[in-house]
Formats: structure tokens, C-alpha cells, sequence
């Protein structure tokens, strides 16, 4: 554990740091900073919501002069929400120094990003499609850059970007540094990083395999494709969250789900590829602000999105790789506080969910779907909670202009039947609304040859902590007083594994058994000829993206 001040960094930035509320570094922060300030090529691992963001940005922060105006850094990141808030946190660290740093992301007005790069920004963050636009635009010159960091790598390139990522480096100068960072590091990676990184330093803060305290519960509950609808709402009602993202499989199921879902009374709403830009980030802010509760995402929402109060991942459909479940259930459990995630399982799955298990390491515990009358007891249990509140603790609360027309029901009626009246309306019990789903097909398990021991092949960074935050067990255990934002513990081996279809470092081929295929935002990011799926390419892939099975997140 280190002390933000042990790193040499300037008063500017150690005021942003504290300004954000960060006490002491994280494990992958203490690590990485120095070396990452020492100008060395880096590959960066760390468990989900260990702060990789600022592990990055406070030496990006620090290696920028002020007086600055040309583009001397650019982070790539896969997705446009994670661009914008990996360029909301590196704003504030940069903010004292009088730092500029521009998202720059497809779906979003290209005149508005062409203003923003007036401003001579130092500091450019977006996703490589349009970051290509830009480039044959000229309004972009990527001839200064000396840092380039890889937010998320594996699933730029599983998303098909890395002709993009390509030629985008090409047009970086060699003598620069290079940081990748990931929680995961699938063996793609090591391809791509003996591509693009010059003797890089490997620092990986990931916790020995553990069968005990982890931030994240996860238990899974078997059941038929057509019960699952009605099993998530006895989930939600069981165990209400305070935030839940519920990941769903592909765009059209998304769509689904949150209409279906909103039918029944659910403050919830859905993130997916076939919303404009505008409506993405309209649901983003309702869920960040707290006025839904439930987000229901395709894996566009699984990478490195940084919300905090999220209580609850749900799959509702098992995600394809173990990589993708870790980043899933990672959206919880973050910076120190704990979480819950639970999977949905059909039969003919059950052999993919142990696969996972056994990649990732995870303890996934078989739990029965909730019964109706858990379902009902936790509904209740949250009115009766909501009554209590409203009643407030002196007993008076807001409810004198209440008491009138309260004593003259009682008059005619028995307390408990009001009452209980009252608690059913609250309930607004909607579960005769009737919804369809349209059925998805069971995952196919892509099993690859796992190699448990760990080793050089890429090992696989589990989200497991050894040691919870404030742990005394395992290197880097922290503990954070006062009133900043805690640390983090555990640090350890990794299994890996090696994909059985990685050439060109792909692991999701476009091949017809696969029905992820290239992702939505590899199209849609360059998306500034018209906004169509398919004009930013002509090679043969854009063919296939007619297809929306191979465009479905
Ligand atoms: N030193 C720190 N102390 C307390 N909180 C921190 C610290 N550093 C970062 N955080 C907070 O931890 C949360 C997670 O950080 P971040 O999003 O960078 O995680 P990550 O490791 O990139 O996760 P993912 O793998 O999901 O992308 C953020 O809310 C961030 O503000
Ligand atoms: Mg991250």
C-alpha cells in the first residue's frame, strides 16, 4: 500500500486525487504509477473496480506540461460510455494543472467534437472508429503523441477493431509509451501486446484463488427459458436492489426485457447498439442519477463501466466467455463495497457455467429460484419499510394532513384490513400485465483448453479477492480510515487459459456457430457517413452485418 505522496507527484495533482476522495493508492495504483511515471511500456491487470482508470490517468496527469497544445496522449477504450467517463475521471485529475482532455466517440455530433479539438485538448479519449474519422478528417494529427494507453484491450479486439487499433498506432510515433490495462488478459493480448509494446513491464495485482470473503456473492439459480421473466421479478422483489444492471444477450432481447419489465412496474430502462447516442446516454443518466433502478444492458455496459450503488448484476442470459463474466459481475462489488450477482442457468447451459467456474475461479453457488411467497414477503417487507419511513421516527413524519381522513376509515373499517389495503396498493402489484419474451436460444459453450496451473499463456486475472478491502492478508492490504474512499487487498496466482480460435487475435470469429460475432460498436462507432451499420467498410465483413445476429449488442 502507498501513500499518493510517496510517488513525487505535483501539488496539483495530488489536490485533484484528494479532491476525488482517494486516501491511498490501490494495490494496481501503487504499482503501476511508478512505473508508468518512469516512461516503460506497461501491461496493467487488476480485479474489476480497482481503480485501473486513475492507475493510468494520474501519470498521464503528471507527464503533460500545462503550456501543452498539441495531442501528446490518447487512451483508446471500446465502448462511448466508457470513453466518457474515462475522460470525466482524467479531467478532474488534470483540473488543477489546467489540463484539456476530449472524448471523442462515434453516435455524437462530429462539428461539436471538431469544436472541442479547437480548444487544443492534450489529453484525447475515445473509441477507435471515429478516433479514425478524425484521423482521415486530418482534424486529428496523432504526430505528437508520446503516450498511448489501451483501456480494455481484449475487447476492442474482440469487438473487430483491431485493423482500427492498426493503423491508428501506425500514425503514433515508435518512441513513445505504451500502457495496456485489463482485469482480465485472455491470450490475445499477449499477441497484441509483442505488436505494440517495447519490453513492457508485466504488473498484475490479481488475489490467490480463495474460497472465502469476496466482495462479490455469486450464485446462480437453474431455470427454464420460459420461467426466467417471471423468476427475475421474484429476484427484484425478493432481494429489492438499490442499483441492478441486468445484462440480456443480444439488442433485441435488451429491448425486450426493459419494455417487459417497465410493464410491471420496474423503474428500469435498456442500454443497447440500436439506441442513438443521445438516448444511451439519457438512460446512463437516469441510472446514474438513481431515477431507474434496474438498467438492462447488452455487454455494451460490461466493460469498465463505473457506477456506484450498483447492489445486483443479473445475467439473465449467460454471457459467452468466462472474460465477459467477470466484467459483468464487476459492475458491482466495486471500490471496497460489496455486491451480489446471480445467473440465470437453463439446463443445457449448465455445463458452460462450470466452464466459467472453472476458468475464473469463482465460487458460483446453486440457490433455487425464490418462491412466490419470498417474492411477496420481500415486496412487503420493503412497504412495510417505505410505510416506516413515511411514518418518520417521532411518529409524525409528513402525515398530519393525513390523519383526518385515516380516522374516519377507522371508524368504519378494522385497522389491520386498512392497512393491508393500503400496503396492496402500494405493492401496485402488476403481475397480471401480461408480457412476451421472445425465447434465446441456450449459449453454446466454446470450451478452451484451460490450463489451471497458471502461467505465461496469458493468465487469467479472477475478480476473487483473497483478502476484501482492509485485509492484513496478501500484499497490498489496505485499510482506509477517516472519510475518503477506501483501499483494497489481495493480490496473487492466476490460472490461464488459451483460446482454441484466436488467429489474428480474435477469439469470436464471424463464423456461423458463433452468434455474438463482430459487435455493434465496431460499426457504429465510424458512423459519421450517413450513420448507417455498414458505410464505414466495404471489406467482407460489412456483408455480414446485415445480419443482426452478428451485430447484436
Ligand atoms: N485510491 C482510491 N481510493 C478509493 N477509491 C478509488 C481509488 N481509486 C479509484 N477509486 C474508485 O474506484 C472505482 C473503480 O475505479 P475504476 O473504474 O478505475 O476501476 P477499474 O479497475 O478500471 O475497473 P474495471 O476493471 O471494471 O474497468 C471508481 O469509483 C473510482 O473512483
Ligand atoms: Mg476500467
Amino acid at each position: 500500500m502507498s501513500k499518493f505522496t510517496d510517488f513525487g507527484l505535483e501539488t496539483d495533482v495530488l489536490q485533484a486525487i484528494s479532491q476525488l476522495g482517494y486516501e491511498d493508492a490501490t494495490p494496481i495504483q501503487s504499482q503501476a504509477i511508478p512505473v508508468a511515471l518512469s516512461g516503460r511500456d506497461m501491461i496493467g491487470q487488476a480485479q474489476t473496480g480497482t481503480g485501473k482508470t486513475a492507475a493510468f490517468g494520474i501519470p498521464l496527469v503528471s507527464k503533460i506540461a500545462a503550456s501543452e497544445d498539441r495531442i501528446v496522449t490518447l487512451v483508446m477504450t471500446p465502448t462511448r460510455e466508457l470513453a466518457i467517463q474515462v475522460a470525466e475521471e482524467i479531467e478532474k485529475l488534470g483540473r488543477f494543472k489546467g489540463l484539456r482532455s476530449l472524448a471523442i466517440y462515434g453516435g455524437q455530433d462530429i462539428g461539436r467534437q471538431i469544436r472541442g479539438l479547437r480548444r487544443k485538448p492534450q489529453i484525447i479519449i475515445g473509441t477507435p472508429g471515429r478516433l479514425l474519422d478524425h484521423i482521415n478528417r486530418k482534424t486529428i494529427r496523432l504526430d505528437d503523441v508520446q503516450t498511448v494507453v489501451l483501456d480494455e484491450a481484449d475487447e476492442m479486439l474482440d469487438m473487430g477493431f483491431m485493423d482500427d487499433i492498426q493503423s491508428i498506432l501506425k500514425l503514433v510515433p515508435e518512441e513513445r509509451q505504451t500502457l495496456l490495462f485489463s482485469a482480465t488478459m485472455p491470450a490475445n493480448i499477449q499477441k497484441l501486446a509483442q505488436q505494440f509494446l517495447r519490453n513492457p513491464e508485466h504488473i498484475s495485482v490479481i488475489p490467490k484463488t480463495s474460497t472465502t470473503s469476496s466482495s462479490i456473492q455469486q450464485f446462480y439459480i437453474e431455470v427454464q427459458e420460459r420461467m426466467k421473466f417471471d423468476g427475475l421479478c421474484r429476484l427484484l422483489d425478493m432481494e429489492p436492489p438499490e442499483l441492478a444492471i441486468i445484462f440480456g444477450r443480444t439488442k433485441r432481447r435488451v429491448a425486450e426485457l426493459s419494455e417487459a419489465l417497465m410493464k410491471r412496474g420496474y423503474a428500469a430502462d435498456g442500454l443497447h447498439g440500436d439506441l442513438s447516442q443521445n438516448q444511451r446516454d439519457a438512460v446512463m443518466r437516469k441510472f446514474r442519477d438513481g431515477s431507474i433502478a434496474v438498467l438492462v444492458a447488452t455487454d455494451v455496459a460490461a466493460r469498465g463501466l463505473d457506477v456506484s450503488g450498483v447492489t445486483h448484476v443479473i445475467n439473465f442470459d449467460l454471457p459467452q466467455d468466462p472474460e465477459s463474466y467477470t466484467h459483468r459481475i464487476g459492475r458491482t462489488g466495486r471500490a471496497g463495497k460489496e455486491g451480489t450477482a446471480w445467473s440465470f442457468v437453463t439446463h443445457r447451459e449448465s455445463d458452460h457455467l462450470h466452464f466459467i467456474e472453472r476458468v475464473t475461479r469463482f465460487r458460483i453457488v446453486k440457490k433455487a429460484l425464490p418462491t412466490t411467497a419470498e417474492a411477496i414477503e420481500g415486496k412487503q417487507r420493503v412497504i412495510a419499510d417505505r410505510l416506516l419511513e413515511a411514518l418518520g421516527s417521532e411518529g409524525e413524519g409528513d402525515i398530519a394532513p393525513f390523519k383526518g381522513i385515516a380516522s374516519q376509515l377507522l371508524e368504519q373499517h378494522d385497522s389491520v384490513d386498512l392497512l393491508s389495503a393500503a400496503i396492496k396498493l402500494l405493492a401496485g402489484d402488476k403481475k397480471d400485465v401480461n408480457v412476451e419474451l421472445t425465447p434465446e436460444d441456450p449459449i453454446r459453450s466454446k470450451k478452451r483448453k484451460f490450463d489451471g496451473r497458471g502461467g505465461s499463456g496469458g493468465g487469467y486475472g479472477g475478480q476473487r479477492r483473497s483478502g476484501g478491502y482492509g485485509s492484513s492478508s496478501g500484499r497490498g492490504g489496505y485499510s482506509g480510515g477517516g472519510q475518503g474512499r477506501s483501499g483494497y487487498g489481495g493480490q496473487g496466482g492466476r490460472g490461464s487459459y488459451s483460446g482454441s480460435g484466436g488467429s489474428g487475435g480474435n477469439r469470436r470469429p464471424y463464423g456461423s456457430d458463433d452468434n455474438r460475432g463482430r459487435r455493434e460498436d465496431s460499426w457504429r462507432d465510424g458512423g459519421t457517413r450517413g450513420g448507417g451499420r455498414t458505410e464505414r467498410r466495404d471489406d467482407s465483413r460489412s456483408t455480414r452485418s446485415h445480419n443482426e445476429d452478428f451485430v447484436n449488442i
